[in-house]
């Protein structure tokens, strides 16, 4: 698209403060260039977004660009930057003050310092560069001319909004009405000269600098704005362009151009309620992260820690809460790994112990780790044809009152009762652990005389520190601590053992600490995992109001059934 005369700009040397690419300072440097500006020097206080400017313009056009960092607001580093082009072009024929910026906040969180340091960036910076240039190049070079010469133009050109007020940027609306009254007055005072001064007042612009602020602000500006959209930097360089001419706009001074009739009345109306969210934010300041990013202090004041750096990262309330529940579900993770790994090593050392075999009278179990006897076996002959069998089993470590070992015992061969009766086969826990019956008497009738080879098997569950008893016993009879059984001499009697360590249940009871931590953190990492979740997905003040309808749910629920369950 062909907007201006081809050369437009040919043989002038243009400034432009403030030029990172992206910005509208870029764009208008963009289209002097193309048009033939005879060189262009820029600045900012960032030297690395300059030189990258400076490649890329002198990429797309002839135009030799000088850039140097330079701080508006530093009077002194202003006067060496504008000594400095003048004395690599010459001259300087047109000024574009597009070095500016602020940050958003209410004006009641806006304090001495914060107001003084955007009117510095804003209406002290382009005074201090308006006056630079003025004096080392503008008035000179006017004074220079032959008196028919005296006719040249310069354009002043302080991109700033505001028509009429500016909620949450009391700061910058104050210094950009003081650069419009600035505009107006050099317009007059330096016409002598034949300075024209003119301003810009763009709308919201899509730039680099408006990537900084909060979505929900450009959103609001966008909605409230007449036209419906935000600008683009080329279309406030379209107009710098053409203000900065004097063959385009040679008879335009001392005015302020509005590019967007924004609706303030009713930015105004909803002064007290602004549409931007107002959550709580947590503001760090770090050195050397990614590029500056302004935090929207205005958020909640409350909430703001700075420490000292320059650039601001912002967190607001849910994300903030989201990393909070992250890291505790990690640590509960961690804690659940950690408890899992030592209750499996407490668990694999546990010894195991295998009888597999047939015990005969007499016989007894070794302890893996010790020569005490754990378990005997006595098969004696009653004087009536029939054997007795007593077994009795110690725990080998009997200060060890919290492990837990299974004993399953098998026992075949023919088995008879004297008075051929139903005879019973029990096993009976006696001194169980703190009072508790682990496996309380279980008896088993047998059907007269045989007992099949597989059956009768029992399982005693025990605790080191028990002694019990098993056998066979006549029916009828009480539990005394030892038990006879009538066997057929005939027949082989045998008793398999098999002693197994605890594993399933007993962990609970054999490790209760490490346990309950374990267990304690797997359910405390599912539920700040959630937490974590629900605080991305919906925020954090939903969740919690979730989490209370869900409690009160849940207990009107079990209310309902115990109710249900009494009536
Ligand atoms: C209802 C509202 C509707 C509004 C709708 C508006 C829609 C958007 C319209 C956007 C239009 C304008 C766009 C642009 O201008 S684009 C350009 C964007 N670029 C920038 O804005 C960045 C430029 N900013 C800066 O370069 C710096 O912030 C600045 C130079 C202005 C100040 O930096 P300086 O280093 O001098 O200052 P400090 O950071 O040290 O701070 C000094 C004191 O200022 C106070 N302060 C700073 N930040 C905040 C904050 N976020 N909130 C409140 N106060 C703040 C504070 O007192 C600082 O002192 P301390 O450090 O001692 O605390
Ligand atoms: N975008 C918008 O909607 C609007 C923008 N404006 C104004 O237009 C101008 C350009 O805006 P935009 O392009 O969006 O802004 P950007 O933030 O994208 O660019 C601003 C440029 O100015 C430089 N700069 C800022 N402060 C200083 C300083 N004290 N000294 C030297 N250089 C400085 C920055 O470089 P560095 O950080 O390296 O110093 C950067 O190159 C600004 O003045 C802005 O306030 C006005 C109305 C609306």
């Amino acid at each position: 698209m062909v907007l201006f005369k081809n050369q437009l700009y040919s043989g002038k040397v243009v400034l432009i403060t403030g030029c990172a690419w992206g910005s509208i300072g870029a764009a208008v440097a963009l289209q002097v260039c193309q048009l033939g500006a005879a060189g262009l020097a820029i600045c900012g206080r960032r030297e690395e977004p300059l030189k990258d400017a400076a490649l890329r313009l002198e990429n797309q056009s002839k135009t030799p660009v000088f850039y140097q960092s330079c701080d508006i607001r530093d009077p002194d580093a202003v006067e060496s930057f504008v000594a400095a082009v003048v004395a690599k072009f010459g001259r300087i024929d047109v000024l574009f003050n597009n070095a500016g910026g602020q940050f958003p906040v209410m004006a009641e969180n806006l304090n001495s310092k914060g107001f003084n340091a955007v009117i510095r960036n804003n209406l002290l910076g382009t005074w201090n560069m308006t006056s630079s240039v003025a004096r080392l190049a503008f008035i000179p070079q006017f004074e220079k001319l032959t008196e028919a010469e005296k006719k040249g133009a310069n354009e002043d050109d302080p991109t700033q909004s505001v028509p009429c007020c500016f909620p949450g940027m009391v700061h910058t609306g104050s210094a950009r009405a003081g650069v419009d009254n600035m505009t107006k007055t050099l317009a007059v005072e330096w016409a002598k000269y034949q300075i024209k001064v003119n301003a810009v007042a763009p709308g919201t612009i899509v730039s680099t600098g408006t990537q900084r602020y909060p979505k929900e602000m450009l959103d609001k500006s966008r909605r409230v704005a007449p036209l419906q959209r935000l600008g683009t930097c080329e279309e406030v360089a379209n107009i710098c362009t053409f203000l900065g001419s004097d063959e385009a706009a040679g008879f335009i001074t001392g005015q302020t151009f509005y590019m967007e009739a924004r609706v303030w009345q009713e930015t105004s109306l909803n002064f007290n309620r602004p549409s931007y969210k107002t959550e709580a934010c947590v503001c760090v300041c770090v050195c050397g992260l990614n590029g500056p990013t302004e935090c929207d202090r205005s958020d909640n004041p409350r909430l703001f820690f700075r420490s000292g750096g320059k650039q601001h990262h912002k967190m607001c309330m849910p994300k903030l809460f989201a990393a909070i529940f992250f890291a505790l579900a990690g640590i509960c993770v961690a804690g659940a790994i950690i408890g899992c790994v030592v209750l499996k090593k407490e668990i694999d050392s546990i010894s195991r112990y295998d009888l597999n075999g047939t015990l005969a009278i007499g016989d007894y179990i070794l302890d893996a780790n010790s020569t005490t006897s754990n378990l005997t076996v006595t098969l004696r002959n009653n004087g009536n044809n029939n054997n007795i069998v007593n077994a009795r089993y110690d725990s080998p470590r009997n200060s060890d009152l919290r492990k837990f070992i299974y004993v399953d015992m098998c026992f075949s061969g023919r088995v008879f009762d004297r008075d051929n009766s139903s005879i019973k086969i029990f096993t009976t826990v006696t001194k169980p652990y703190n009072g508790t019956i682990i496996q309380k008497i279980t008896q088993q009738y047998v059907d007269n005389y045989v007992v099949n080879t597989t059956n009768p098997c029992v399982q005693i569950a025990t605790c080191y520190s028990a002694t019990t008893y098993f056998g066979f016993q006549e029916s009828n009879t009480t539990a005394p601590s030892s038990f006879t059984v009538a066997t057929n001499t005939t027949e082989s009697t045998s008793i398999k053992g098999n002693i197994k360590n605890v594993c399933n249940v007993g962990i609970l009871y054999t490790y209760p600490g490490i346990a309950i931590i374990a267990f304690a953190c797997v359910a405390g990492a599912i539920i700040f995992l959630s937490f974590a979740l629900a605080c991305v997905l919906i925020g954090f003040i939903r969740m919690v109001m979730l989490g209370l309808l869900a409690v009160l749910l849940i207990g009107a629920a079990i209310a309902f059934a115990v109710l249900y369950h009494k009536i």
